[in-house]
């Protein structure tokens, strides 16, 4: 018998991250960025003799898939393909565990397009080209949602009227497959030492909080879509929602105008005037790029406050993704603001990336990278177990 093999896609709002598990063992693993602009393939870890295309074309999230798909099967990496995995960012409130995505469910997930309108979409319409173009294998969904299903109610709700409440209008929270990995990270790493107490902030493209206790999400920055919360790339996290009156009644902004502003223009984009990268803005000297930067982190902190004052304190702080991962300066403006609850960061622990990074008193501090992938493994292994697959 051969070991199985699955395909796992990570559509975020801008990459594409996929990995080739056969059995245990991780074969494959890489990303298309820049999607829309000018995609790029590249490897983190590949088979010998294995190299990627050296031409692209991927305008959106599914033309990327495709793509792939194609170098995947040319390359012959799909042969005996069991399952692929997919991201599904948004489960509301019925998607709490990993599911086998027929067309009764994707009809379901559909209802949930205009809560994710850069993920949801993009993500069913990859499922279903997989679908029609490798009818054998199980197509399974992870959703972003699952990992803050549980969260206590009062975290879950808005002060809006009940019955709105009642008909879905909750925070959801985003970015859980991320957090679960890296709580099931922090398990390994620290064990009960720590306390219960963590907060993890997952800063990528989109960027988010998690205030967990004892390895659960309590409470969380994004809500009823990924737009709340933190200042991103390029959308501006929590806003007066009296602006989006304010330009809609006094300055005549249609909804597609509006929904352009808080999904594509803001954020980090908005206000440098310049790039939605962090990269970018670290490198420049510009008035505005530094005030983007300034922003990021004066935000941050602020929701970082928010979420020790739920959780009554802080044992542990973690830093993931892309700009968590890689800008330390950013890390060491977040821990320095961060001195009044005993946080000390170790300057050269910083500069190296970690894994810890604090000074052996206070809050632990880790930079843990992020492996959405691997979860989404992990979940539907578990899934296919459970249904004798
Ligand atoms: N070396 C770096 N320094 C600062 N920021 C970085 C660095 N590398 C990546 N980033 C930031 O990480 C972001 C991508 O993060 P990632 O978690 O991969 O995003 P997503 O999954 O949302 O597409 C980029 O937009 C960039 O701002
Ligand atoms: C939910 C979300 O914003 O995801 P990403 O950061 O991958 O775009
Ligand atoms: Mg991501």
């Amino acid at each position: 018998m051969t070991a199985p093999r699955h395909l796992i896609l990570n559509g975020g709002s801008s990459t594409l991250k996929f990995a080739l598990y056969e059995g245990e063992a991780r074969r494959l693993r890489g990303l298309i960025e820049r999607i829309g602009a000018t995609p790029r393939l590249r490897l983190s870890q590949a088979p010998a003799g294995l190299s990627p295309p050296a031409a692209l074309a991927a305008p959106d999230t599914p033309a990327a898939a495709a793509a792939l798909l194609d170098w995947l099967a040319a390359s012959e990496e799909l042969t005996g393909l069991d399952a692929i995995v997919h991201r599904i960012v948004h489960g509301g409130r019925d998607f709490a565990a990993p599911v086998i995505l027929d067309e009764a469910t994707l009809a379901r997930l559909d209802a949930l397009s205009p809560l994710a309108p850069l993920h949801q979409p993009q993500a069913l319409a990859v499922v279903r080209a997989c679908r029609e173009r490798l009818p054998g294998p199980l197509q399974i969904g992870c959703f972003d949602t699952a990992f803050h299903h549980d969260q206590p109610r009062l975290h879950q709700l808005f002060a809006l009227p009940r019955a709105l409440s009642e008909e879905g209008i909750l925070r959801y929270g985003f970015h859980g497959l991320s957090y679960a990995y890296i709580a099931r990270r922090l398990a390994e790493l620290d064990g009960d030492k720590a306390g219960g107490r963590a907060i993890v902030a997952h800063l990528g493209q989109g960027a988010s909080l998690c205030a967990m206790h004892r390895g659960r999400s309590l409470a969380t920055t994004m809500g009823f879509t990924a737009l709340d919360g933190l200042m991103m790339g390029r959308r501006c996290g929590a806003l007066d929602p009296g602006v989006v009156l304010y330009l809609q009644q006094q300055r005549g902004w249609d909804i597609g105008r509006i929904e352009r502003l808080l999904y594509h223009d803001s954020g980090l984009l908005g206000v440098s005037g310049h790039s939605d990268d962090m990269r970018d803005l670290l490198s420049r000297q510009d008035a505005a790029c530094q005030e983007a930067v300034d922003l990021f982190v004066h935000r941050l902190v602020r929701e970082i406050g928010a979420l020790v004052a739920v959780l009554g304190g802080l044992d542990t702080l973690v830093f993931t993704a892309g700009i968590g991962e890689h800008a330390a300066p950013i890390r060491q403006r977040v821990c320095e603001a961060l001195a009044w609850l005993g946080v000390a960061l170790d300057p050269e622990r910083n500069a190296a990336h970690g894994p810890r990074l604090d000074r052996g008193h206070g809050p632990r501090l880790w930079v843990l990278a992020t492996d959405e992938e691997a979860e989404m493994r992990q979940e539907a292994m578990t899934l296919m177990r459970a249904t004798d697959r």
